[in-house]
């Protein structure tokens, strides 16, 4: 089965995307796993179908991580889908579906597309964590890093405050701090050094995906976090290794992101020459 794909990207956290909205496709999570392999497939950091959006949306997003799981968020390809989106119905504003809600999006005057990712979730059971704790300082160390935050932007974030983040070997603390027993769904880890009150630097161990150039909802999470231990103000820029997102925790809780939208290139592929 031939279909069409658009590869596209927010500060190189990267999507394939294809388009389910006219007929259901074929995707299994394991078909979803072999297309997203950088080495056997197109390769991906997420793998995004886009379904019909129902009452109120123009889309709904569903979206996968490359090893074949599902998640309720993902910041950057909510962008990168409002975007198409608003190409498509000639408007600057959409609403885009996902598992954890309707998510507003408009074009800023300068293009950058901003998205109201909702509330950000504080509560324990919302992250989700295996037991009762404290949100603001979970029980969880690794090497180098100790004592960090914890919230719900749709997806479950957790994150550390380090002084210097160069110093820090993730790929070797990333997988074991993703599946602590105290994440029953696993987590993304994220690791904030603050660079001043309004500029955060962030680098995010994804759940299910390792180490990206940017992650949407971690940055959300992160600036979340800085805010709620009196490390930052409700608004900052948040510089990934793939570029800045502006990220703002507005008063009635929800949290605004904004940055730019790129499609690499588009294609066909066939669909029967990845596990179903
Ligand atoms: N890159 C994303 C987050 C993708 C989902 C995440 N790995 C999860 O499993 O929750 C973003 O931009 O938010």
């Amino acid at each position: 089965m031939m279909i069409s794909f658009r590869k596209m990207h927010g500060l190189g956290n990267d999507f394939v995307v294809l388009d389910a909205r006219r007929a259901p496709l074929p995707i299994t999570p394991a078909r979803a796993a072999a297309i997203a392999d950088r080495h056997r497939g197109i390769g991906c950091d997420q793998f995004i179908v886009m379904e019909p959006g129902g009452e109120g949306a123009e889309v709904f997003m569903r979206i996968r991580n490359p090893d074949g799981s599902e998640a309720g968020a993902c910041g950057n390809a909510t962008r990168c889908v409002a975007e198409l989106a608003m190409a498509e119905a000639g408007s600057d504003a959409v609403a885009i579906r996902t598992i954890a809600g309707l998510l507003p999006a408009d074009r800023l005057p300068d293009g950058r597309i901003r998205v109201d990712m909702g509330p950000a979730r504080l509560g324990w059971r919302e992250v989700p964590l295996a037991r009762e704790a404290d949100t603001l300082h979970l029980p969880l160390a690794a090497e180098g890093v100790s004592d960090p935050a914890a919230c719900s932007m749709g997806n479950p974030h957790a994150t550390f405050f380090v002084p210097d983040l160069d110093a820090l070997d993730l790929p070797r603390i990333g997988p074991a701090l993703e599946r602590d027993p105290l994440f029953p769904d696993r987590a993304n880890i994220g690791f904030v050094q603050v660079l001043a009150p309004d500029h955060l630097r962030l680098a995010v161990w994804e759940r299910g995906a390792g180490l990206t150039l940017a992650c949407g909802s971690g940055a959300c999470a992160a600036l979340v976090n800085a805010a709620r231990r009196g490390l930052s103000a409700r608004a900052a820029t948040v510089s990934l290794p793939g570029g800045d997102l502006f990220i703002e925790w507005r008063e009635d809780g929800h949290v605004m992101m904004a940055g730019p939208t790129a499609t690499a290139f588009t294609g066909m592929i066939d669909l029967d020459a990845y596990a179903s």
